[in-house]
């Protein structure tokens, strides 16, 4: 069975992403919860103890003898404690809770990447990019909120929570035991009511905005096709209409949040109402001392900021664990670090091959994802150590398949591949918006400057680089945008002469190049491509002159090949685009050199 690109959602796949979350935490985590408590109960204290100082000097002032005693002192320096208290304790929640979480983030990512540095998540991206990007990075940061936002104050409201109950307990017991069960009550039932209200319109909402992206993207990248279709407006109606979706979830996740607040508003009222009702019946009866009961009135207050904190996060709660559920099947795929380090380095464990031999494939079946019918099969190929194998074929007929295959970013269905690790030149040129410096280091981290340079001069790009008077510091932009198609050709072959690979897999080298152009890429290759082994997918006899042996494909299946000098080898390369010219039955280098190439 072929790997499928789309990974199904393990059941209860929250947990396995919130473990991993929960194992990636540093301990900095439990330092932030405490700072969390610290600062919701120096809040809560300040509060009570300034209500409590400002009543009892003003009941002291009331003759000259308890004026004179009351020591305003100690209250005014523990006012001034708490209040230093509390800034320092956010500083440090703050402080800590972000380390936490950025470390925890970071471990993810690293597996998370892992996981799509496979075959599998290569193809799941290339099927649906803007869909899986958004996931990787939208998914991700949403549990950003399930610790900090959600999380750290939820378990910091608990000792807040405990310490009004207290502080009301001063006006009697059942005073201070009924506040703690009200708020228990309340910030359970308003926290489970706004995260399921929110986690169907969180999950409409990613849809939308994921086919919005979609959308988007074709719409700006496909301008050209959309107005010659007369289809620009209606892709346009399309983009708005999902807009409006997108608003419209919005618009219900801020009906929940809006509801949530009455809620938290008429808890908070409540409590305060019942607090002022009952402390003012309790002074009047003699039985409290005003001082404390003002003081019990102003915990009350404090009592509700976590409140604020707690619903804010139980929203976005609802998105972090939608996002946390389609993590976790790229989670569970992640494996043991081992096998994912070298999965990111494109090491993909394979059996050993003869000696000499650089890829060897036997027997090999290969299906793509999503589809039933395998691409090619039963393949039988080897490429030796110095050989130049062109594989030649109708357009669809597979020879992007075994390339993919020989590269390791498909998985074979059945049969075994074999070989070193090899570079790619694929038809379409990976280029990054960054300096040529570093879309060249990607290859060689490790390269030095007169390295960089040498491969350009070998690619034939020095003196275009030059010319830009920044040198190895210019930018590309998005996809290499600032180079000709013949340049961007030559930087990806500057880039594969960083690489010591001893296999070469080259995908139509110089399609849609001119004929010049063509020519300097093809003796760039010929003349660094020393005894490196290579396979070569092409369309083209000037590509295909070089090779020692031609391979043709059919609906998958390898019908024929033959070896220089053979009878066979001539015809099938003078049926290539620009062919009929005389092969030359030497090396390539001199078939290059030739006069009859069209190019010369
Ligand atoms: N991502 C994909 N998903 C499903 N099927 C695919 C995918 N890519 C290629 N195929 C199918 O696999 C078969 C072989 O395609 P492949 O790209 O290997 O052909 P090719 O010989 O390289 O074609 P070309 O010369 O046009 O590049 C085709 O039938 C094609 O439709």
């Amino acid at each position: 069975m072929a790997e499928q690109a789309t990974v199904k959602t393990p059941r209860h796949g929250e947990a396995i992403t919130l473990r991993a979350l929960w194992q990636a935490l540093p301990r900095s985590v439990v330092w932030a919860t405490l700072a969390a408590c610290a600062t919701l109960m120096a809040g809560i204290g300040l509060l009570a103890v300034s209500g409590w100082f400002i009543t009892a000097t003003a009941v002291a002032g009331a003759s000259v003898a308890t004026a004179l005693a009351f020591d305003v002192f100690r209250p005014s320096a523990g006012i001034r404690l708490l209040a230093l208290g509390r800034t320092v304790s956010r500083y440090a929640e703050r402080v800590w809770g972000h380390d936490a979480i950025l470390v925890a983030l970071a471990a993810m990512r690293e597996r998370l990447f892992c996981a799509w540095a496979t075959p599998r998540g290569a193809w799941a991206l290339r099927l649906e990019p803007a869909r899986m990007l958004f996931r990787l990075t939208g998914d991700l940061d949403a549990l950003e909120s399930v610790a900090l936002r959600f999380a750290v104050p939820a378990l910091a409201a608990i000792p807040a929570c405990l310490l009004a109950g207290a502080l009301l307990g001063m006006l009697s017991p059942a005073i201070g035991v009924a506040t703690v069960v009200l708020l228990a009550l309340g910030a359970v039932a308003i926290t489970v009511r706004v995260m399921r209200a929110s986690t169907l319109t969180a999950a409409r909402r990613a849809s939308r905005m994921e086919r919005m992206r979609a959308a988007t993207i074709d719409f700006v990248s496909g301008q050209t096709a959309l107005l010659m279709s007369g289809r620009l407006d209606a892709q346009g109606r399309r983009v708005r209409a999902l807009e409006e979706q997108l608003a419209e979830q919005d618009r219900r996740l801020n009906r929940v949040d809006t509801t949530a607040a009455a809620a938290t508003t008429v808890l908070g009222g409540g409590l305060l109402a019942a607090t002022v009702a009952g402390a003012a019946h309790l002074v009047a009866g003699g039985h409290v001392a005003a001082p404390i009961g003002v003081m019990a009135i102003l915990a009350a207050v404090g009592v509700m900021e976590p409140f604020a904190a707690l619903r804010r996060g139980a929203l976005e709660t609802g998105r972090a664990l939608l996002g946390a559920r389609r993590l976790a099947a790229r989670l569970a795929d992640s494996g043991e670090p081992e096998t994912q380090g070298r999965a990111a380095s494109g090491e993909a464990a394979r059996a050993p091959v003869a000696p000499g031999c650089v890829l060897s494939m036997r027997g090999v079946d290969a299906c793509y994802p999503r589809s039933r019918a395998p691409a090619v099969r039963g393949i039988a190929l080897q490429v030796w150590q110095g050989e130049r194998v062109a594989l030649i074929g109708a357009s669809g007929s597979g020879k992007s398949t075994v390339l993919a295959l020989a590269m390791g970013e498909l998985a074979p269905s059945a049969g075994e591949v074999s070989g070193c690790r090899a570079s790619l030149i694929a038809q379409s040129v990976d280029l990054f918006l960054d300096t040529v410096r570093n879309n060249l280091l990607l290859a060689d981290p490790h390269a030095d400057d007169a390295t960089l340079w040498r491969v350009l001069e070998a690619a034939g790009l020095a003196d275009a680089i030059a010319a830009t008077g920044r040198g190895l510091d210019s930018r590309l932009g998005e996809g290499g945008l600032g180079l000709s198609g013949g340049q961007a050709r030559r930087l990806a072959i500057a880039r594969m002469l960083l690489q010591q690979h001893p296999l070469w897999l080259l995908d139509e080298p110089t399609e849609s190049l001119d004929d010049e152009t063509a020519s300097h890429v093809l003796r760039t290759l010929s003349r660094a491509g020393g005894d490196r082994g290579w396979l070569m997918a092409t369309h083209l006899h000037r590509e295909a002159v070089l090779a020692d042996r031609v391979v043709r494909i059919a609906n998958g299946v390898i019908v024929e090949e033959g070896r220089r000098g053979t009878t066979a080898y001539a015809r099938m390369v003078n049926e290539l685009r620009g062919g009929s010219a005389h092969v030359p039955s030497d090396r390539p280098e001199c078939a290059l050199a030739s006069e009859n190439l069209p190019w010369n």
